[in-house]
């Protein structure tokens, strides 16, 4: 399908825990936890996408990251492909930028959180493929 948005998303981990952030209000799902990223922009690399939103929304520059899963995931409203990243090292300290709340989350406590529909299938892949260090 041509019209699916391509969304890179980062899933940031520190030993136990995944950062998370609270979506503006204004926004497509607007009020729920997010990993942060966003929309890939037109002729960009995945991996690009991936760099530019963790420096736009986060200040920090990922240094060592690989591929978790991609989604795809129809909302009545859109259709979007999450291309799902784990960022293991980067420069800088997270800070939410566009003044939205971040948590670092326990890996166990996901669950707790309200995400987006699609994030069920982050959270399991997170979960089964990350060791708890
Ligand atoms: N960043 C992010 N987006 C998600 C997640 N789960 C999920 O369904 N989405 C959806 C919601 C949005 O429709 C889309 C991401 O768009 P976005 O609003 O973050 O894009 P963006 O940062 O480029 O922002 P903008 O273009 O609206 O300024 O992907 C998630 O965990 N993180
Ligand atoms: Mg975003």
């Amino acid at each position: 399908m041509d019209n699916m948005i391509r969304v890179a998303v980062a899933v940031i981990q520190l030993r136990d825990r995944i950062l998370i952030a609270k979506r503006p209000q204004h926004l497509h799902k607007g009020g729920y936890w997010e990993f942060p990223g966003g929309k890939q922009e037109e002729g960009e690399h995945a991996e690009h996408a991936l760099i530019r939103e963790c420096f736009e929304e986060l200040a920090i520059i990922p240094v060592k990251y690989s591929p978790l899963i991609q989604i795809e995931h129809h909302y009545p409203e859109k259709s979007v492909i999450l291309d799902v990243w784990t960022v293991t090292d980067y420069l800088g300290v997270p800070q939410g930028i566009e003044g939205q709340p971040l948590l670092w989350c326990p890996i166990k406590d996901l669950e707790d959180y309200q995400f987006p529909e699609a994030n069920l299938a982050i959270i399991e892949a997170i979960q089964a493929e990350m060791i708890e260090v």
